[in-house]
């Protein structure tokens, strides 16, 4: 036979509720943080290291002076060319004189001037070289090749520009690379964070409900009987404090004779008597009453009792059962099977003490064992 017990403690849910909360919170509160981690990184970027990436670039604006200085070079070669065609020689030199002045005018910038040592003394020839064709004093022939040492320096402008072009193209591809890489370890930084914090909170959730859970458990165990299942003399006090104001019945519940019992048969079949009589009251009762060993042989049973004509009714039931069930009792003095002594006492949860529920259904025990046991007797409501 097995009995169907109901737990005198019921597990609170509301400390799960909490922790699952709790662990929401977390992972909101982690992901904001990798959010803002990352917001701060992107704010950097774009406040400090593009316009640093654009300041540099502005440093070598000076880039487009290679274009000058090619622009420049091919009219001094446009100059040499009408020198030497088969024009007449005034229209030649006016042809010149025009391709050399717009030469000038692109030569004659300041950054030429401050970075190219050649670019001075160069500009100072043209300078000469357009007066003499002015007044024309000068053979065609020479004034193309016054025009070489000019063409050198521009030509060395233009390989010189190009040059920190490329430099300044590599240089900012290496910064952008720097940049993305801090960018690329910084948000796996983050992401590893954000795994370590939450291993270490569920680590530490997980102890927390292991500990509640094994204080659950050792709860539900300290208010058990071990041999039968069934609650005890502190389950007992438990539930009757948690029924306030309710008009309950106790019927206690003592086993006639039981020494006899275990002389005769051993203890090891005195605790199954023990279980099995515990499972016979709880089904007599078709599981409305709350079951508990108060120790050795005695059982008691909690349960609505709104009035006194039903817990006579209850203890009747029982002794009914019992006989029934017709349990051996080998040293029975009385030639009898298993008999009980069972005393009842009403009470409402509250306004009377366990103490008093208590003694008065003792008392009818009593009674019960004094008038030669197997038998029920309740102690009237005074
Ligand atoms: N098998 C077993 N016996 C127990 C246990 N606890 C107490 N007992 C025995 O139960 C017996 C109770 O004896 P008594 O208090 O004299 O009760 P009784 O023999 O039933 O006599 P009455 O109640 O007067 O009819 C003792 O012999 C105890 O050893 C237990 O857990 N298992």
């Amino acid at each position: 036979m097995t009995s169907k017990i109901k737990p005198s403690v019921q597990p609170s849910m509301r400390p799960r509720v909490i922790a699952r909360q709790h662990r929401y919170l977390t992972w909101l509160s982690l992901s904001l943080m990798s959010f803002l981690g990352l917001m701060v990184l992107i704010v950097y970027e774009s406040r400090w290291v593009y316009p640093e990436i654009q300041a540099y670039f502005s440093q070598t604006g000076s880039l487009t002076g290679q274009q000058l200085a090619t622009r420049s070079r091919v009219y001094l070669q446009q100059a040499q060319t009408e020198l030497l065609s088969d024009q007449p020689e005034l229209e030649a030199f006016d042809a010149a004189l025009v391709n050399i002045e717009l030469a000038y005018g692109l030569f004659d910038v300041h950054v030429y001037r401050r970075q190219y040592e050649c670019a001075e003394p160069s500009l100072m020839d043209m300078d000469r070289l357009m007066a003499r064709l002015q007044q024309r004093e000068i053979a065609p022939v020479v004034a193309v090749s016054e025009l070489f040492m000019p063409i050198e320096c521009l030509t060395h402008i233009e390989m010189s520009q190009l040059d920190r072009r490329g430099m300044a193209i590599n240089d900012f591809s290496e910064s952008t690379r720097q940049h993305n890489q801090v960018l690329t370890y910084s948000s796996l930084l983050i992401f590893v964070m954000g795994l370590v914090f939450w291993w270490l909170h569920e680590r530490q959730l997980r102890r927390t409900d292991y500990a509640t859970q094994e204080t659950f458990e050792w709860m539900q165990r300290a208010m058990r009987d071990p041999l039968t299942g069934i609650g005890n003399r502190s389950a007992l006090h438990q539930d009757v404090l948690a029924k306030k104001h309710q008009s309950l019945g106790l019927i206690l519940v003592d086993i006639d004779f039981f020494k006899q019992y275990n002389d005769a048969y051993g203890h090891p079949q005195g605790d199954t008597l023990l279980r099995q009589l515990a499972t016979l009251i709880g089904q007599t009762f078709n599981d409305e009453a709350q079951l508990y060993r108060l120790g050795g042989d005695e059982f008691a049973a909690l349960l609505l009792c709104p009035d006194t004509a039903t817990l006579k009714n209850y203890c009747q039931q029982l002794i009914k059962g019992l006989h029934e069930a017709n349990f051996a009792h080998p040293a029975h003095p009385d030639n009898k099977g298993v008999t009980l002594s069972v005393g009842g006492s009403r009470f409402v949860a509250g306004e009377h003490t366990f103490a008093y529920a208590y003694e008065a259904a003792d008392k009818a025990l009593y009674r019960v064992k004094a008038a030669g046991r197997d038998g029920w007797q309740v102690t009237e409501d005074e």
